[in-house]
């Protein structure tokens, strides 16, 4: 198969994870015998600095007319600790999700048996843990008419959604959990918000539509804290925009560690992959960043495109690296490799998984610093 591939690697990290992900997939191509063409494009701060706009209208045109984009992570804190700044790295991503009309992200989280004893929470808490939240990405409050008053002392977030905009994300998680454990989990906060309420009627007439799944509710707040105390009570969750985001950061724990959450975000047209982090600016450019999750992005843009065998195959070179404890400082503290290091594992994996020349004992390099 041919793909022609934006490759958008952003701010902060997102250069370094996103080449480890693309080695991963020029593995793939070469022991599938596939081309993937990659066109890089500039996204967030960088292109702030570069161009004024941290959505170029060439990077815009780049993705709308690829297969897919691959999407490193955007933002800077010199943006995020300005409150006056007039345009923001995150508007980038925003305005690219909103006009590919990406409506659903979708971001797996489990739990690994080999790091189940990484994770902070219990082994008996998380073990078994598979979920898959389906997180609405194009509407609520972060595209919502936002309005600051003159004098600076009032300011709001309208949270608006449409049936329509509802309607197509929630076919999406039930046909998701008709393949899965068959239970669908409509998180909101309908106890108070209107637009929740709405959430709730056209989810429970959609579900009849899908009698084979079962739909319970639960209130954000008490998620928030199920998602702790009973993980693997979950099958598919399904969410609006704001919800979705801070849910899943608080699932990655579940894992062990953000990096290793990765995301597909799906529309009608377009496609994109995106591990769930941002740009961890605090590691840029000291190979401490874990670059698992852009590299299961990867995996799952060749999923999206029914490469199922070579999606396998990087998440087996994954689970080998995991198993083996080739991962960097947040899932490894004793003898830590680089970003680039598991990189180069999970590459040399998937082009030779049993090649015993790859040599285990050798590759961790040394002390990294926690940040
Ligand atoms: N999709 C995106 O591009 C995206 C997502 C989230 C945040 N952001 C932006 O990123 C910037 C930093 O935000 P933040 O600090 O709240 O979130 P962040 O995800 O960048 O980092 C939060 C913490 O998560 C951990 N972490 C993140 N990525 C990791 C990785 N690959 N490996 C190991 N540990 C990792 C680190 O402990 C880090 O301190 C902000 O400008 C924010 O707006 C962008
Ligand atoms: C950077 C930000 C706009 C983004 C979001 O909130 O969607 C991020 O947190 C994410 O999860 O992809
Ligand atoms: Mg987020």
């Amino acid at each position: 198969m041919k793909l022609d591939i934006a490759v958008l690697s952003g701010d902060g990290i997102g250069p370094e994870v996103t080449a480890q992900a693309i080695k991963a997939l020029e593995a793939v191509a070469h022991n599938f015998d596939h081309t993937f063409i990659f066109k890089e494009g500039l996204v967030g701060a960088i292109a702030i600095d570069k161009t004024g706009a941290p959505l170029p209208d060439k990077t815009l045109e780049l993705c709308a007319n690829t297969d897919a984009v691959l999407f490193g992570a955007i933002g800077d804190p010199k943006y995020d600790n300005n409150p006056s700044a007039p345009v923001r790295p995150e508007q980038g991503l925003l305005k690219l999700r909103k006009e590919l009309g990406l409506y659903a992200n979708i971001r797996p989280v489990k739990a690994y048996n080999t790091l189940i004893d990484k994770s902070p929470l219990k082994r008996e808490i998380i073990e078994g843990t598979d979920i898959s939240i389906y997180r609405e990405l194009t509407g609520g409050i972060y595209f919502g008419k936002k309005e600051l008053s003159e004098d600076g002392t009032i300011a709001s977030d309208l949270c608006e959604y449409s049936r329509g905009e509802i309607e197509r994300i929630t076919h999406l998680a039930f046909k998701a959990a008709q393949k899965r454990r068959k239970k669908l989990t409509l998180v909101d906060k309908a106890n108070v918000l209107e637009s929740s309420r709405l959430w709730r009627k056209v989810v429970s007439e959609i579900s009849t539509a899908y009698e084979d799944v079962t739909l319970d509710f639960l209130f954000v707040d008490n998620a928030a804290m199920q998602m702790i105390l009973n993980p693997s009570q979950f099958d598919v969750i399904l969410t609006e925009n704001m919800f979705g985001d801070i849910i899943s950061d608080e699932a990655s724990v579940i894992g062990g560690s953000i990096g290793l959450l990765a995301s597909a975000s799906i529309g009608d047209n377009c496609c994109m992959f995106e591990p769930i982090h941002g740009s961890y600016p605090q590691a840029t450019g000291k190979g401490i960043a874990n670059p698992i999750a852009a590299i299961l992005s990867a995996a799952m843009l060749l999923e999206h495109f029914d490469l199922v065998g070579e999606a396998n195959a990087i998440r087996d070179a994954v689970e080998k690296a995991l198993e083996l404890n080739i991962t960097t400082p947040d899932l490894n503290s004793i003898n830590p490799l680089t970003t680039e290091k598991v990189g180069d594992f999970i590459y040399d994996y998937i082009l030779n998984p049993e090649d015993s020349n790859i040599n285990f004992e050798n590759i961790h390099v040394g002390q990294s610093t926690i940040i």
